[in-house]
């Protein structure tokens, strides 16, 4: 390997006859002043079969071209592969032309490779094309997990270096984004990474509207005790069954943020009805009959000027009544705003949202655990822009307290992350007016404060170009996957250091696949992302699943079938319906003689053909 063309103290090119180059591999040049790390940016081969005047349509031109055979290679006649390099670091003078290059001993480069406390990091997969490192890796790195051959579809051990993703240094630059199209292995990366949070400990709060977030069953081939140590790390709740929102603890601003989230447009008139007539401490009956109530006075001003002139008796319904008129008749309130506000109600009420409280949901975080919260997306939304913005006021409120006082004032509460797919849904771009999106001004605070206070986000979506400006340009850290669509290629090129040549790629790049590019190392790695330890319950493939339901279908008839025999044809429809009558669903004939069939051919019963018309006889 030898350094040809025009260099500069930047870049230079490689040529070398014996293997091709991978791009983002790291090369040492072996350069008069020292040794030069340098990273493979864009590659080509030579071929002799490729006319002379199509050498210089790639990397080289003709200076290059003119010290390549000045250096003995030749391009008629035998392959050369050549790559383009970027030096990682710093260089005072240009490199120089001729120096030899070679592959790197792993401890020549390990400090851009691994970050120095690796036990603290998450491991993520394997760093593609470092395979030939493989042998120089001390044996604490080597074969640390599994992954997944892209070929075979076979577990095998890890043959590279191993990517750590260095958690420790989120206190500078705090969220992650991970974007990639449909099956790219979106939600795959997603659960490696929860995985590696359970296994640190880390309090995780996870939004779940797949019902796939659920990390107790191993993944085949993996050691089970993986997955069984992450048993007691998580916790999955049902929302409006084991968490909710109690509404007699929320304050008047968390009020604001649940009506505005649950439906449409939310005018500052609506807002204005909804403050005057809440009271800290109200119950949801109480302050929905207040609304009702004033409703009621608004429309009926006559009686209630009459009412007024008679001065009901104290503790009736119509001193109740004058009271609120008192109180609320020149308050600037419309009649439709407070109906408005009353819809609002009744709709977060109708979604369940008010069942339970959120005391489990963080006794789970203090504990450091993940808490894993599934529901209906809408409902999920609304609870995530509640839940949110209450656990990070109290994180906020715990560490100002701290940073302003020197002592803990507040009730302790840990640094957590933030994880929810679909993110374009929950903050969307902003797109002028009639822009709905309440969830957008807690997530662009925290990706902009949110490093303070030590709340992270992970943020994965199928739609970068759809995801809030603000949140995106935070999201320090990016796992892009395979991601075919031009406007999300547009914006993870604007938002990310993908070089020209790894963009061309994404369309490309089977699932697992990653580029990771972070502040964090400083430059764009590609990673396999290693298997999972637990499965997803929709990993099942829809073809394996129809095929086993074929194949068990009918077995609860066994039983019943057992105690009927012996039966014959003629007695099918009968039988049928007898099983039909015993388990209480419904039998066809057609569902009955596939499984007698199966059951003959398993040999669970028997079959012979009787005298009466040549008719088939099942007998046990
Ligand atoms: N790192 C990996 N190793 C092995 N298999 C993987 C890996 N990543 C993804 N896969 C496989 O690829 C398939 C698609 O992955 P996944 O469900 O994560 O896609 P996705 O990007 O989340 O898609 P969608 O957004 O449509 O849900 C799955 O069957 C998964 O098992």
């Amino acid at each position: 390997m030898r350094v040809v063309g025009t260099t500069t103290e930047h870049e230079a090119l490689i040529v070398s006859r014996e293997r091709p180059f991978r791009i983002n591999e790291i090369l040492i040049i072996e350069d008069t002043a020292g040794a030069i790390r340098v990273e493979v940016i864009k590659t080509q081969s030579l071929n002799p079969l490729l006319p002379e005047s199509n050498y210089g349509s790639g990397l080289l031109d003709d200076t290059a071209l003119g010290t390549l055979k000045a250096m003995g290679f030749a391009p008629e006649e035998e392959t050369l592969y050549i790559a383009q390099v970027r030096v990682l670091g710093e260089l005072d003078i240009p490199i120089t032309v001729g120096a030899q290059a070679r592959v790197p001993h792993f401890s020549e480069i390990q400090d851009l490779l691994v970050p120095k406390d690796i036990p603290r990091a998450l491991l993520m997969g394997v760093i593609r094309g470092t395979e030939e490192l493989y042998e120089t890796l001390p044996d604490a790195l080597k074969d640390l997990e599994y992954t997944v051959d892209q070929e075979s579809g076979e577990l095998v051990p890890q043959n590279g270096v191993p990517f750590f993703f260095d958690i420790e240094k989120m206190d500078q630059y705090p969220h992650i984004g991970i974007f990639g199209g449909s099956g790219s292995g979106k939600s795959y990366a997603m659960r490696v990474l929860i995985e590696e949070l359970m296994a640190k400990r880390l309090p995780t709060l996870v939004f779940d509207p797949h019902y796939e977030l659920d990390f107790s069953q191993p993944i085949f081939g993996v050691d089970p005790g993986k997955c069984l140590a992450l048993r007691d790390r998580f916790v999955l709740f049902e929302l409006g069954t084991d968490v909710g929102i109690r509404f007699d603890s929320i304050t008047e601003s968390e009020l604001i943020v649940l009506l505005r989230s649950s439906m449409g447009e939310f005018t500052e008139n609506m807002e204005h009805a909804a403050r005057r007539l809440y009271k800290r401490g109200d119950s949801l009956q109480s302050y929905r009959q207040r609304i009702e109530d004033v409703m009621w006075i608004l429309s009926h001003k006559k009686e209630m000027d009459e009412l007024v002139r008679v001065n009901p008796e104290p503790d009736t319904r119509e001193a109740r009544l004058v009271e609120l008129y008192s109180q609320y008749s020149q308050a600037q309130l419309s009649e439709y705003s407070l109906s408005a506000v009353a819809r609002r109600v009744d709709a977060l009420e109708m979604s369940g949202l008010f069942k339970g409280d959120s005391v489990p949901l963080e006794e789970g975080l203090k504990s450091g655990k993940t808490v894993v919260v599934r529901g209906p997306i809408k409902n999920l939304n609304i609870f995530a822009v509640y839940i949110i913005r209450h656990l990070y006021n109290k994180r906020r409120q715990y560490r100002d307290a701290i940073t302003h006082t020197g002592r803990a004032g507040e009730e302790f509460f840990p640094p957590f992350f933030i994880v929810t797919d679909e993110a374009h849904n929950l903050v969307p771009k902003a797109t002028g007016l009639n822009d709905y999106a309440p969830a957008r001004p807690i997530f662009r605070e925290i990706a902009q404060e949110g490093r303070k206070y030590g709340v992270f986000l992970v943020l994965a979506t199928q739609r970068p170009a759809l995801l809030d400006d603000t949140v995106n340009a935070q999201l320090n850290t990016k796992f892009i996957l395979r991601t075919v669509r031009a406007q999300d290629i547009d914006t993870i090129q604007r938002e990310t250091d993908l070089t020209p040549s790894e963009t061309a790629r994404l369309p490309y790049l089977t699932s697992g696949n990653a580029f990771i590019s972070s502040a964090i190392t400083g430059r764009t790695v590609p990673v396999r992302i290693r298997a999972s330890w637990t499965s997803s319950p929709h990993a099942q493939s829809p073809f394996e699943e129809w095929r086993a339901y074929i194949e068990s279908r009918g077995d609860d008839l066994y039983q019943v079938v057992r105690d009927l025999l012996p039966f014959n044809t003629m007695q099918l429809a009968a039988v049928a319906g007898k099983c039909a009558e015993r388990l209480g669903r419904d039998v066809t004939v057609d569902e009955l003689s596939e499984a007698l069939d199966r059951w003959l051919a398993q040999g669970k019963i028997k079959s012979s053909i009787g005298r009466i018309g040549n008719m088939r006889v099942y007998t046990a």
